[in-house]
């Protein structure tokens, strides 16, 4: 069989994991359901293309156990025995749809061709047939992918199928190592620059695989497979804006602009430390404190700084209680390639996703690490599946990571967070991916006035001041005590502080910085 010898014959050891993987997923789905119980869901698409020649060789060997004979020899493995469904669709690529019924008929390939939305097409199917498994050429990293494993019951709601995903763990560069090893006929659009394929109406050519002559009067596109790391391979898709950061927001609206916010509008931030270093007492946690400030200087409140143990469970704890109390959070330590890193494990388990290998950012960490972290072994690459959103920036040599309203840093140490939050500010400046809000201005007063009597008027400041934070603070039990005033609007604040002094005797208070 002429796939099965080409990849073995090939010297790309990772192909021939995921081959032996692949084929291994099919088997085991032939063996648990008779040929007649399974199908094929092919659209022309690459990763199905991908998907056809596994079945195809899968099949072969599958048969060549059972008859114990080497398999079809008098056919080579030619006719396809799977029955395959091709839901056909006026928005597709003509070269798709011509691709699609050119490898029907190269194949020996019997498809039903389905004029109907996925969910009614597949109840006709399932009606008239006694189809109990689908095979789909979904990969990690394709939005519906989510959730899967190999073998995926179908979602409630949907007829009920095992949806069976040999090709789950591929990359981009397994794909296209696998399509130009087998050397087999693929649609033509990926060898016009086109490197993921939707409807006419959502993607078009990767600008990535652009290259212009000189003058600039003429455009080409390379191959898709020259889309050196994969990363980029939705690049022609049409995008989805990035959400901001900020959840609470985002759940009444998520088109909230920076401008229709308001100054009274109130985000507010929480901090978690992770680290046993710092709960043992060996550490102190100067980032902390350090991002309270910065949060301060772009206008957020911060409502929590709290500091957890190096456990998945409570990092999920923490931020799956903050992540719903407050605007956006912010993580820090625990991020890693050691036993005690599970921080990343930890955001993950807040929003209930696994972690699945994340080829963007494989791709930095090979850059920065080379190959001491390579291929499936990598385990800092993987992230929340589906929830993840890399933020990039020239200055970080690996993006932050971005986990809907849950912002992961890397910094170990101060110089760290400057650079990574000066990263953050300006990344927000350019695609709002953060809400900047006017900064608080604040005032503070010392006083060798007692608590006593200082108590009741302060209480009676705030309820006429609900807009400011109005605070008291000792330095020392004898030393005078401190009045803060911090708020948005500095002629509210010289109100409130006016109002106070003229509670007491002249000099009472006097300002300090
Ligand atoms: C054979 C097949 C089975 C599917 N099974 C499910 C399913 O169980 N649950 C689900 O939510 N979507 C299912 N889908 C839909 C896909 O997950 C996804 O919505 C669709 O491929 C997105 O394509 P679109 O962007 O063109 O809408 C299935 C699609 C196909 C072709
Ligand atoms: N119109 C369709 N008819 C049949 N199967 C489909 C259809 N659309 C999607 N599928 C199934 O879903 C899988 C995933 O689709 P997806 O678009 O991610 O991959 P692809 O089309 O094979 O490749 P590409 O990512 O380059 O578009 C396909 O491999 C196929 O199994
Ligand atoms: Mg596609």
């Amino acid at each position: 069989m002429e796939i099965d010898k080409a990849i073995r014959e090939c010297d790309d050891g990772r192909l021939k994991t995921k081959y032996n993987n692949a084929i291994y997923v099919i088997r085991r789905a032939l063996a648990l359901y008779s040929v007649q119980e399974v199908a094929l869901s092919f659209n022309g698409g690459k990763d199905s293309t991908v998907l056809l020649h596994l079945l195809r060789a899968g099949c072969f060997l599958h048969e060549a156990e059972e008859n114990n004979s080497g398999g079809n020899a008098a056919d080579g493995g030619k006719t396809f025995p799977i029955r395959t469904i091709y839901f056909e669709s006026q928005s597709a690529f003509p070269e798709i749809n011509s691709f699609t019924y050119e490898a029907a008929a190269t194949y020996n390939i019997q498809m039903d061709i389905i004029r109907l939305d996925f969910k009614s097409g597949l109840e006709a199917l399932l009606k008239a047939n006694p189809i109990r498994a689908i095979f789909l050429g979904v990969r990690i990293g394709d939005p519906t992918a989510v959730g899967q494993e190999q073998f995926s019951p179908s979602s409630p709601g949907w007829p009920p199928f095992m949806r069976v995903n040999p090709i789950l763990d591929w990359s981009y560069r397994d794909v296209w190592a696998f399509l130009l090893v087998s050397k087999v006929q693929y649609c033509s659009l990926y060898d016009q620059g086109y490197t993921s394929i939707g409807s006419i109406h959502d993607t078009v050519r990767n600008a990535l695989l652009c290259i212009r002559n000189s003058d600039n009067s003429e455009e080409k596109f390379k191959p898709a497979y020259l889309l050196a790391d994969g990363r980029l391979e939705r690049a022609g898709r049409v995008k989805k804006n990035s959400s901001l950061v900020c959840g609470k927001l985002s759940s009444i609206s998520n088109g909230v602009k920076m401008e229709n916010l308001n100054s009274g509008s109130m985000l507010t931030a929480s901090i978690i430390t992770v680290g046993d270093e710092i709960l043992f007492g060996t550490v102190e946690d100067k980032l902390g404190s350090m991002l309270c400030k910065k949060l301060h200087s772009i206008g957020w409140a911060v409502s929590r700084v709290a500091v957890t143990r190096n456990d998945i469970d409570s990092v999920a704890e923490e931020v799956e209680r903050q992540k719903s109390t407050d605007d956006m959070v912010l993580i820090f330590g625990g991020i890693g390639p050691l036993h005690s890193d599970v921080t990343v494990a930890g955001v993950a388990k807040a929003f209930g996703v696994r972690m699945a290998p994340d080829e963007e950012f494989e791709e930095h960490l090979r850059h920065l690490i080379g190959e001491k972290c390579s291929g499936d072994k990598n385990e800092m690459a993987l992230l929340p599946e589906g929830i993840t959103e890399l933020l990039h920036h020239e200055q970080l040599p690996v993006p932050l990571i971005k986990c809907h309203n849950v912002i992961i840093l890397t910094a170990t140490n101060v110089v760290e967070l400057d650079r990574q939050w000066d990263c953050l500010i300006e990344l927000a400046k350019s695609n709002g991916i953060l809400v900047l809000m006017d900064p608080f201005v604040s005032k503070c007063f010392a006083t060798t006035l007692s608590d006593v009597e200082v108590a009741q008027p302060l209480s009676k400041l705030c309820a006429q001041f609900p807009d400011l934070y109005i605070g008291g603070y000792r330095r020392s039990r004898e030393g005078p005590l401190v009045i803060t005033f911090e708020g948005k609007d500095l002629s509210r604040i010289e109100a409130a502080s006016q109002s106070l002094c003229q509670k007491f005797h002249a000099g009472a208070f006097s300002e300090i910085e």
